[in-house]
């Protein structure tokens, strides 16, 4: 299935907001496999997007292209309003990239990872030192600011990074699976990290295989399958999707439950609990005609539910895989990650 809540091609629909990362016909191939068949993104300036595929699917090829460090095969992009294959330089300026691989080096320590990083920017020595200070305490690594990087746990080693990313003040930053291993209390703080990022006025790039944190932290969602875009829209827009969303309808009093079951053919009843279940996208829209013909019929239900598909739901159905029957991956974590606060 393949669908797009809105254009993702600049030719069609009204003019859109001033975009901190648009593409156009990315393409990208590997000897003879295609990993990217023509990618359109257009991210506003001070949102979070977030990318989301299954395993292989392009997600760090698309990052790499975008950042600079891999050049695409076809298409155009503008990052930070710098076109990529005629200001590449601008574009490494303007941009910060934390990924699977980090630029932290475990043998120094992180406040002198942070240094390096000032004297890769250039900032005078009294300048770096402030900013390096002002950051550590941002992101809570004061006390193990002089204790070597690798003895930190994967949650500090990442708000490292990302604070190495910030010497630059970058204005739109890549996070390639940024809580992947992190334990739950760490992929919240993450979370809350990255939501105060865009409080600064930060666009956020972020690719991941947890929908969770798509759903949690994007205001647009793009699902990458086969190459190509096979959905874009805000978490709400991907769940009307599919189909499976419900409005459920709850009466208390049975003479009421049953006259509206009698009136409301569509709908699948639950004589135990007294409910039905109308089948609705739980667009507005359709909630108001659910709401019009209950005023009509002159019944009143005690409560009204609107149910739509998850996003996990969404993901498998775009991606033509089946769900699989395991713990939610919110609930789990692939490598479990050392304590946060714990420094060995
Ligand atoms: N340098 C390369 N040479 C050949 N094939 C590559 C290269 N880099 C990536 N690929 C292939 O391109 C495809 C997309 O890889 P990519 O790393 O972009 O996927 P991804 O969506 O980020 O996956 P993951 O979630 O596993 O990180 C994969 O099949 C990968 O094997």
């Amino acid at each position: 299935m393949r669908s797009s809540v809105m254009p993702t091609s600049s030719q069609d629909g009204p003019p859109q907001p001033s975009a901190a990362v648009s593409a156009l016909g990315l393409r990208k191939s590997y000897g003879d496999k295609t990993v990217l068949d023509g990618i359109d993104l257009h991210i506003p300036a001070g949102s979070v997007f977030a990318l989301l595929g299954p395993n292989g699917a392009g997600k760090t090829t698309t990052v790499h292209i975008l950042s600079t460090l891999i050049a695409a095969d076809g298409g155009r992009a503008q990052v930070a309003g710098h076109d990529l294959a005629g200001a590449p330089e601008g574009i490494r300026a303007a941009i910060g990239v934390t990924g699977q691989f980090s630029a932290v080096d475990g043998l120094i320590t992180g406040e002198e990872n942070m240094l390096l990083m000032a004297d890769l920017h250039h900032l005078p020595k009294a300048e770096g030192r402030r900013v390096t200070a002002e950051l550590l305490e941002r992101f809570d690594l004061v006390e193990a600011a002089r204790k070597p990087a690798q003895s930190y746990s994967g949650g500090m080693r990442r708000r490292l990074d990302i604070a190495m990313t910030l010497v630059g003040k970058p204005r739109v930053i890549f996070l390639d699976e940024p809580t992947t291993g992190l334990d739950p209390r760490s992929r919240h703080n993450m979370w809350q990290i990255i939501r105060e990022l865009v409080s600064d006025g930060v666009t956020v790039f972020l690719t991941t295989q947890y929908l969770e944190e798509a759903d949690q932290l994007a205001d647009r969602i793009a699902v990458l399958h086969g190459g190509r875009i096979a959905a874009q829209g805000t978490a709400e827009e991907l769940k009307r999707l599919i189909p499976g969303g419900h409005v459920r309808l709850r009466f208390a009093d049975p003479s009421a439950y049953r006259s509206a079951a009698g009136a409301l053919r569509e709908a699948t009843r639950d004589d135990e609990s007294l409910a039905l279940r109308i089948p609705s996208d739980g667009s507005q829209r359709e909630l108001r005609s659910v709401l019009d013909w209950l005023d009509s019929a002159g019944i009143e239900a005690d409560e009204l539910t609107v149910h739509t598909p998850d996003l996990d739901d969404v993901f498998f159905a775009l991606t033509g895989t089946d769900r699989p029957h395991q713990p939610h991956p919110s609930h789990q974590s692939n490598t479990p990650d050392q304590p946060e606060e714990a420094v060995r």
